[in-house]
This record gives C-alpha cells, structure tokens and sequence, in this order.
C-alpha cells in the first residue's frame, strides 16, 4: 500500500488521478494540496476533485501539514509548484513523481538529481502506449537515422503552456540517444488548437518513402493509469531515479 498526496486536484490531471487512485485498493490517498485562500482548502479531496463523493482525505494549503503522513506525492500542475514540492520532498525524504512539463534545463536537472536521495521519477508521458512507442522509435532511429529528415508534430488543447510538448523532447531525446542525430537536426512543430487530448506524431522522411509512427490521446485517463502504476511501483523500490520504462518492463 503506497500513502499519497496529490497536488492540484481541481487540475484536469490530478482531478484524474484522484479518481483512478480511489479505484484501486493499493494506493491510499492521504490529502491533497491546493492553492492558498480556494474554498476547497480544508474540504475532502473527493470533492474537490469532483468526483462527488468525499473519501475521507482533506486538502491542505500546505505541503508540510501533511507531508509526514505519505510516502509520495504525485504533481501534474505547474514548474512553480513542482519546484517547491521537490524540495519539501527532499527534506522530508519522500517519494515524488512529478509529470509536469515546461521545465528549463536547470530545473530538470535538480529534479533528476534527486533520485539519489529519494524514489523519484520526473516522467513526460505515463502513458503506457506512448513509452512503448518511444522505445520502437528507438529502433527506428537506429535504423533510420543518417538516412532520414526527422521531423516530430505534437497537437494538444490551446490552453497547454508548454511547446514543444514534454513527450515530444523526450521522443527527440531517444532519437538522438540511439542515432547521430542531434536535437537541433529535428524539426518541431507544436499545434494548441480547441481541446484535443494529445497527439504525437514522428516523420521519418527519406528518398522515395515515408515512415510515421503516431499516437492519439482520446481523453487523459491513460496518462492517469500509468501514474497510478508508477507510483505503486516507486513505493516498491525505494530511493532511485524511475522511469515510464522500468514500470512496463520495457
Ligand atoms: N506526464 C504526463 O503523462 C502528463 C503530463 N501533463 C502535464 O501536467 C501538467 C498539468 O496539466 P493539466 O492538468 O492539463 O493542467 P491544469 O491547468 O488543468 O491543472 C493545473 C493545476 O495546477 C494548479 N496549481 C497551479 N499552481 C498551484 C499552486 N501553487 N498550488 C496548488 N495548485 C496549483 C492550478 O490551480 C490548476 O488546477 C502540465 O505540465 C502538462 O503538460 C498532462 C498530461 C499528461
Ligand atoms: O495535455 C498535456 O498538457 C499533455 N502534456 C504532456 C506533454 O507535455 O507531453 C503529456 C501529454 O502529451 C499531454
């Protein structure tokens, strides 16, 4: 049983996050974080979520109210808030998977760094789906990379606040992991057009033929399952630096 605080459950991701954890009897959802002066602050999580039930787990304002009663806390919200919940996990040795995206290189890299203190995993995608596309992307870029123009297009919702999306770099980065690609050989292109889920698609272009290997989101609950396995997962094993790959086995 892994004891979890969930940050931003009015957010679209956590929202679902809390409602994927409550449907699962070895995730125990202990409180939820919110922002400062919303009327939710100190009202149940299930509520807040919308899930219209209560389950017996309040949000707090701040972090370290509750830190002492969970072994993780799960955060799909904003760099801000990711950057503040990686030092209070941190100090209080516990285990934080983070799925935010839009993080600068620096930033990215103290949330890697704490893998050797804490069970940590700084995660683009949870989709199981996706990270076994990016593992055939992998093979194809073996293959394919000094024969072929690369291109990658990611399509989200107008409100997202990053581009290129997180999954996108991190598909560019296994590209130029396994081929002499370099990231600034592949074009980006980032659509934020109506409420489209997510879509991620790569174009191996070369003389005469053409590959794609793509990805369609239909809602956000496949990001939620992932995120709920990972963290059973990370409570498993203790400090270290996890990834989307070591869950599913890849
Ligand atoms: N790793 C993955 O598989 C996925 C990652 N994401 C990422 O998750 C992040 C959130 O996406 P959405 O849920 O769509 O955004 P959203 O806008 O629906 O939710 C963000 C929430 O964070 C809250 N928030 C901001 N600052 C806060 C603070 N100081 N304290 C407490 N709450 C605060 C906001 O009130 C909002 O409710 C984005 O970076 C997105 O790219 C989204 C889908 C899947
Ligand atoms: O909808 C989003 O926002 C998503 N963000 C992640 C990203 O930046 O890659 C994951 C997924 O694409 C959905």
């Amino acid at each position: 049983m892994v004891n979890i605080v969930i940050t931003a459950p009015r957010g679209h991701m956590d929202g679902l996050i809390v409602k994927a954890a409550c449907e699962r009897d070895d995730i125990r959802i202990v409180g939820g974080l919110g922002p400062a002066g919303r009327d939710y602050i100190g009202k149940d999580i299930g509520l807040a979520a919308g899930l219209g039930r209560e389950i017996g787990a309040l949000v707090y304002d701040d972090l370290t109210e509750i830190i002492d009663r969970c072994d993780l806390v799960v955060d799909f919200s904003r760099v801000e808030l990711s950057m503040e919940v990686l030092s209070v996990c941190k100090k209080y040795k516990k285990g934080f998977l983070c799925g935010t995206t839009g993080f600068s290189a620096e930033q990215e890299k103290a949330l890697l760094a704490a893998g050797k203190e804490i069970p940590m995993m700084k995660a683009a995608n949870t989709s199981y789906v996706v990270n076994v596309m990016r593992k055939l992307l992998g093979i194809a870029a073996e293959a394919l990379g000094d024969k072929a123009k690369i291109e990658i297009i990611d399509l989200h919702s107008q409100n997202k606040l990053d581009a290129p999306s997180g999954t996108a770099l991190e598909l560019g980065e296994e590209i130029t992991a396994r081929s002499d690609k370099k990231m600034e050989d592949i074009a980006f292109h980032s659509v934020r057009a109506g409420d489209t889920p997510s879509s991620h698609k790569v174009i191996f272009g070369c003389m005469g033929e053409m590959m794609e290997i793509s990805h369609h989101a239909y809602n956000w609950e496949c990001y939620a399952r992932g995120a709920c396995d990972a963290m059973v997962y990370m409570a498993e094993h203790g400090p270290g630096l996890y990834t989307m790959e070591d869950v599913i086995g890849l």
